[in-house]
């Protein structure tokens, strides 16, 4: 009788030792929940866990920027918020156990490390399924989810042994193909390299795609072969033609496309190009997302473009994470030909300032001014802006080496005298300005950069002498 009071005793001192326990892995179940720290990181792509393979110790790559501390901040905040979550549980577990049973022994050890680790594989599994509720938008390979914990070690082991074997990592990239590796597509196809995406690249021109090709990217041989072996396809073309043909022509993209693929589209092209092109990927069930970008050579080897977007929300969400490598902002901007109208207007006001700084530097010199000085007057003033404290001093020494191609410029220009001409509004200025552009181009000034636009004013001044 008594021996089997004691051992009733006893297993009622177990029951309720695994009852505390059980209460204790509830509330802290409820509070990790209530923080939504995980989610909230998983739903805005801040990594959990370690960082990538070939996101991993920028500085000593030479990369070290602002994006990159920015994400060391956030890696080393995650980091120890997981520690802080496994520390409470694993507390707060041996203090309940200790106050039912009495006896802090190995048996209580042993249930607080278990409970320990369900309560973290319970709440990883939890926030995964809540995050793909919440963000249903975002192809699951974005997610950055599954089994985090072992996933830290398996990229720190890829990363230690320089492995380029990408193992589980596969399941967080998505193929990012890359058209046209001209002045720009080469950086931006390079920052997504750098971040660690899988990158298939095709451009016109093959020898342009073995820098990148050395550096991992993988090749293929037309648009339509990309697209066919990517999830999102981003394109960097020189004007509407070449984009319209790459999109729609033979072994074109579309024909590579289909439903769960997208098309970004980021070469400066009129809106109704842009149209065209969407309606042609839409056909195949694909989305269409055209993104122009502001900011020339050294923004985009920076990674600090800024996008313009128009077009499939839900591409412009997925691709969110890729826009983010390669700029610095982004605005989307509803309907197609909306991303591309701004494109226009923003480059046309370019256009005009590049003519009107060109003027004022030649009549500096005439008046026997320093035009360095006018340079440094105008950076200290209301009219600063980057273009003329970079592209001035160059300028006055004649040299143009091509950032942003002068024909480029020029097609901006006579695309959005065209826009214009559509609502009925008169442009003069920029009308002005075309025209030297054209001059320019007549003179041979086609693939300098846009700077040289100076010189076609001094062949007019010449031309009057
Ligand atoms: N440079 C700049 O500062 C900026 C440029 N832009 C815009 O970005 C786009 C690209 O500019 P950028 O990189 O400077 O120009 P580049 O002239 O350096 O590159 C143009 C790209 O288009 C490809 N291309 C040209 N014609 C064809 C064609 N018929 N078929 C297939 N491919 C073709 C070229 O291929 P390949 O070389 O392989 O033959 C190259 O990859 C333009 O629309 C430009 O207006 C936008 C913002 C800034
Ligand atoms: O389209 C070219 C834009 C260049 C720039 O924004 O500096």
């Amino acid at each position: 009788m008594h021996s089997s009071i004691e051992s009733l005793k006893a297993s009622t001192g177990e029951a309720s030792s695994i009852l505390a326990t059980l209460n204790s892995i509830e509330s802290l179940k409820a509070s990790s929940k209530l923080l939504g720290l995980e989610q909230y990181m998983l739903c805005n792509n801040i990594e959990i866990g370690a960082p990538k393979r070939n996101q991993r110790f920028p500085d000593l790559r030479g990369e070290s920027n602002r994006k990159s501390v920015e994400a060391l901040v956030k890696n080393t905040g995650t980091e120890f918020l997981q520690c802080g979550l496994a520390a409470r549980i694993y507390s707060d577990v041996t203090y309940g156990l200790k106050e039912a049973r009495g006896v802090h022994d190995w048996r209580n050890n042993l249930i607080v490390g278990a409970a320990t680790g369900a309560v973290l594989a319970l709440t990883t599994a939890m926030d995964t399924a809540a995050c793909s509720r919440l963000c249903p938008r975002v192809p699951a390979h974005f997610n950055r989810s599954v089994s985090r914990f072992s996933f830290s070690f398996k990229a720190s082991s890829s990363q230690a042994s320089g492995s380029t074997t990408q193992g589980d990592e596969k399941l967080l990239y998505s193929g990012v193909g890359f058209l046209g590796l001209g002045i720009m597509g080469s950086p931006m196809a390079h920052n997504l390299l750098k971040a660690g995406y899988d990158v298939t690249v095709w451009s016109r021109t093959k020898s342009k795609c073995d820098t990148l090709i050395s550096l991992g990217a993988q090749y293929k041989s037309s648009p339509g072969e990309v697209a066919a072996s990517c999830e999102i396809t981003f394109a960097m073309l020189a004007d509407p033609e070449s984009a319209v043909d790459i999109a729609c022509g033979e072994h074109g993209v579309a024909s590579g496309m289909g439903p769960g693929k997208g098309y970004v589209d980021v070469s400066t092209v009129d809106g109704a190009t842009s149209k065209l092109i969407s309606a042609r990927i839409k056909s195949t069930g694909g989305l269409f997302l055209e993104a122009p970008v502001s900011g020339s050579k050294k923004p985009a080897e920076d990674g600090k473009l800024i996008f313009l977007t128009a077009g499939d929300k839900s591409l412009y969400e997925t691709a969110s994470p890729l826009l983010d490598v390669m700029g610095k902002s982004k605005f989307y901007l509803g309907d197609v030909g909306n991303g591309a109208a701004m494109k226009l207007v923003v480059n046309m006001i370019m256009g005009s300032m590049m003519a009107s700084f060109s003027e004022g530097l030649l009549l500096s010199e005439k008046l026997g001014l320093d035009p360095a000085v006018l340079v440094e007057v105008i950076s200290q003033g209301a009219i600063s802006a980057p273009m003329y404290s970079v592209k001035g001093p160059s300028m006055i020494q004649s040299l143009y080496p091509p950032a942003f191609p002068l024909k480029h410029q020029q097609k901006d220009l006579r695309l959005a005298l065209r826009l214009a001409e559509s609502v009925s509004q008169a442009t003069p200025v920029a009308a002005a300005a075309n025209e030297l552009y054209k001059l320019a181009k007549s003179h041979g000034l086609s693939d300098h950069d846009f700077s040289a636009v100076i010189e076609a004013l001094k062949a007019r001044l010449e031309q009057k002498e």
